[in-house]
């Protein structure tokens, strides 16, 4: 367990710290609950759904990577599933500004990559800026998404984005997080690109229509992917590396153990994140090698 999960729980009120000790200390913890070992929560604290969920925000916030604002930021989300997705803000210093990744964007493309195809809730402990409104809108099922934030009663996210712009005002009705394959192959043996291939055949990509994907790969030989999220509004968008990142953060790896990488992105699109992706890998170590296939 990282030093900040162990000083979040520490302070936890008792008997909660002890409950929340129980799944969160375990080797097998991987930033989410179950459905099963969260009902146990509440029926060991007596919490309610909503207060047990507040309460285990200090140990998603635990999780962000904020050397510019120090402002920590945690979000949970649930997907259809019943299970429990934590995700945090991470800042990189050396790069500009919009690589940043909001505890929102974090949570749902956590929730994403493990396979949830549709949100119910989320949690977070500060209330979500504009951009993180417009992103949760591109999601499937976006109309009945409740947003709980500490010492307020549930709203939908309508009701925090009132007469929002979204994909379907440029024709689109496809949503983030809505199962997909774009069925692009590549002939290539290597397990890295086709890691990467198979997350870009995960991506959502309806403006630019440029399908991408990222496979990392750690000194330890583990894999995290990540795909690319696109949004109607364009600037929140998500780019692959940032996805493919925040897994690497939740899954306790430092960025520095970051090996190698493989983009993947098709080929004549009318844009690339080549050069974005290079320059974020160069501030985190210049030596790290970037493989690159058009498709
Ligand atoms: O809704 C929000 C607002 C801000 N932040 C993060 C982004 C950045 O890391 C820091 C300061 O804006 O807080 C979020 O994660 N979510
Ligand atoms: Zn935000």
């Amino acid at each position: 367990m990282r030093a900040s999960v162990q000083e979040a729980i520490a302070v936890l009120p008792t008997p909660f710290k002890e409950a929340v000790t129980k799944i969160v200390s375990t080797p097998e913890f991987d930033a989410t609950i179950s459905a099963q070992d969260f009902a146990a929560l509440l029926e060991e604290t007596g919490l309610s759904d909503a207060e047990a969920r507040v309460a285990l925000l200090p140990i998603a916030a635990a999780y962000s990577v904020a050397p510019i604002s120090k402002f920590y930021v945690g979000a949970i989300v649930r997907g259809q599933t019943g299970r429990l997705y934590l995700g945090a803000n991470m800042e990189y210093e050396g790069v500009q500004l919009n690589q940043s990744v909001h505890a929102e964007q974090s949570a749902i493309s956590h929730a994403w990559l493990k396979g949830e195809t549709q949100l119910t809730d989320i949690t977070i402990n500060y209330s979500p800026c504009g951009h993180c409104r417009q992103f949760m809108n591109e999601l499937n099922g976006a109309e009945s998404l409740e947003v709980q934030l500490p010492e307020r009663d549930a709203k939908l996210l309508h009701s925090y984005l009132p007469e929002a712009f979204g994909p379907s005002d440029l024709g689109i009705d496809q949503p983030l997080l809505a199962p997909v394959n774009h069925g692009l192959t590549a002939q290539e043996d290597d397990e890295l690109i086709q890691a990467a291939v198979d997350a870009t055949n995960r991506s959502h990509a309806p403006y630019t229509r440029n399908l991408s994907g990222i496979a990392v790969r750690d000194i330890k030989g583990n894999v995290y992917t990540g795909m690319y999220a696109e949004n109607a509004a364009f600037n929140p968008s998500l780019p692959p590396l940032q996805v493919a990142l925040n897994l690497m953060n939740l899954t306790n790896t430092p960025l520095a153990d970051v090996k190698d990488v493989v983009l993947v992105e098709t080929a004549n699109a009318n844009n690339s994140h080549l050069q974005d992706t290079q320059a974020m890998l160069e501030a985190l170590n210049p030596d790290i090698p970037l493989g690159y296939l058009a498709i």
